[in-house]
């Protein structure tokens, strides 16, 4: 007779195995969420509790806030106006009142941020040292070293450069659509498609770059864009997070970014001599991302709105003898229309996150000193009863009305505090002129990727961890 004792042990593997293998992420979460909420829960105990998302293996949530951040801020408004996320085994709390930004703005000029953002051991390779992840002493130099190119003073020297140069661009577009589209068209024929992201990607980054290092030749220009393509196709790894947060892990079981990062430090730090690299790339490479989405999202709202697009196109006439005022000016149909794209269409839903050293309280909760914070951007933009019924739509006659001072805690554009974004006006002037010139050569149309063909909204370009707007256009000359 043959024993049949082994039947049961394996038996009880195969079912382990196949429990482990179906449920072992869902048990993995459900184990950690108590265990890491025990050893830091972010809030004291001796105010309000606060929920929210479920950890997730192995980032807790930073990925998803990265990725998909419009979705995840409609699907967390649930856990209420102060709530918490996970970064890795790090709590964070996100505030949503401009009453929260308000507390939370009173001691900006000292806030921390987390090192390398919370993102771990690459991230911490390319920008680590940058400007904005600094504090204290180190971002004091860094900021002195910088600012003086970018002052409002520095910016309203460079217009005329600027505009000339957006001119120039814009005129090349028929030939760039060729290129990119293979469309065969004569230069006589009035109307072509152009792809917008495509478009419109490298003249506010070599616009920056000008900023930086004075004008450029076309050879320097190439050698730049050859390190950035490199740099464009690491952003997947810091993205990802996962294994990327630990150095051994990275070098254990996936050498190939490894190398693919080496190789881009050492392109870069030769294109740069040696200086400063992170902080250059924090005003370059980073935000290709930020001033890109922007131009996109700026272009596409203005050319699918008719009546906005006229308004636009009389003004802009109505000022062809004093552009460069006209574009330095913030009372114009051309600045609102930024600033509203910029409020419907943010380009991080929730900021990179920085901590105060005292106890805040928000709404009750009250947060331990030195956790990280996040404001979600579209509940203050959008959400918010401020901008009242139809704060969704695009509709930049809505800020005629409003006092600079009431867009304070009710507006995320260029950050707050004596961390206000450093590019400031030198962006505004590329975006700006770049806008003036196409809107004024051309008629613009969305051709693929509109609202109506994709449903509830617009095509976006899911790459890179800005959504950039990603439709074909259709430019028709104008008399
Ligand atoms: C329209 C395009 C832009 C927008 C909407 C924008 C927005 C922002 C925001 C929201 C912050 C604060 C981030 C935070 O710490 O939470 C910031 C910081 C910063 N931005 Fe921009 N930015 C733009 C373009 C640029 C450009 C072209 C540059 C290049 C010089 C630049 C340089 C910086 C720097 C250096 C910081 C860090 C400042 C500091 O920590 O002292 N930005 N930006």
């Amino acid at each position: 007779m043959y024993s049949l004792n082994w039947v049961y042990p394996v038996f009880l593997i195969a079912i382990t195995y196949f429990v482990i293998r179906i449920y072992g992420i869902w048990i993995l979460e459900t184990v950690t969420l108590p265990i890491i909420r025990t050893l830091n829960s972010g809030v004291l105990r001796s105010g309000e509790q606060v929920s929210g998302p479920k950890w997730r293996f192995p980032n807790g949530n930073v990925v998803e806030r990265f990725t998909n951040g419009r979705a995840k801020s409609e699907e967390w408004r649930k856990y209420g106006p102060v709530y918490r996320v996970w970064s890795g085994f790090n709590p964070e709390i996100v505030i949503t009142t401009p009453e929260a930004l308000k507390h939370f703005s009173s001691d900006a000029n000292d806030h921390p941020k987390a090192p390398n953002v919370n993102l771990g051991w690459y991230v911490g390779e390319i920008l680590g040292q940058a400007m904005g992840l600094l504090y204290g002493q180190d971002w004091k130099r860094l900021r002195r070293t910088f600012e003086p190119a970018f002052t409002h003073s520095a910016a309203a020297a460079r217009l005329d450069d600027i505009k000339n140069d957006a001119r120039g661009y814009v005129e090349k577009l028929p030939l760039f659509a060729k290129e990119m589209t293979g469309a065969s068209f004569e230069n006589s024929d009035k109307s072509f498609s152009l792809p917008l992201l495509q478009a419109f990607t490298k003249f506010p980054y070599f616009q920056t770059a000008a900023t930086i290092y004075g004008p450029m030749t076309e050879e320097e220009e190439r050698n730049l864009w050859a390190v950035t393509e490199k740099r464009i196709a690491l952003n997947q790894y810091w993205i990802a997070g996962g294994l990327y947060r630990s150095k051994i892990l990275a070098n254990l079981f996936s050498r190939g970014a490894v190398q693919q990062l080496r190789e881009f430090n050492r392109g870069w730090r030769d294109f740069n001599v040696g200086i400063l690299l992170h902080t250059l790339d924090e005003l370059l490479m980073l935000n290709l991302d930020v001033i890109t989405h922007v131009v996109t999202w700026f272009i596409l709202l203005v050319a699918d709105h008719e009546h906005i697009k006229q308004e636009l196109y009389d003004e802009m006439t109505a000022n062809d003898d004093g552009l460069a005022q006209y574009i330095s000016r913030s009372d114009t149909h051309l600045h609102r229309c930024f600033i509203e794209s910029m409020r419907v269409r943010p380009f991080a839903i929730f900021t990179i996150g920085e901590s105060s050293s005292v106890i805040k309280n928000f709404h009750g909760v009250r947060v331990k000193p030195n956790t990280q914070t996040l404001v979600d951007v579209l509940a203050i933009n959008v959400r918010n009863p401020f901008w009242g019924p139809n704060s969704k739509e695009f509709d930049p006659s809505r800020l005629k009305n409003i006092k600079t001072s009431d867009l304070r805690y009710n507006l995320h554009s260029f950050g707050i505090g004596s961390r206000k974004c450093m590019g400031q006006f030198v962006a505004s002037h590329i975006v700006k002129s770049l806008v003036l010139h196409l809107f004024r050569a051309y008629d613009i149309d969305v051709l693929k990727g509109s609202k109506e063909q994709e449903g509830d909204s617009y095509n976006v370009d899911k790459a890179s961890w800005t959504p950039k707007a990603d439709v074909l256009l259709k430019l028709t000359k104008r008399d």
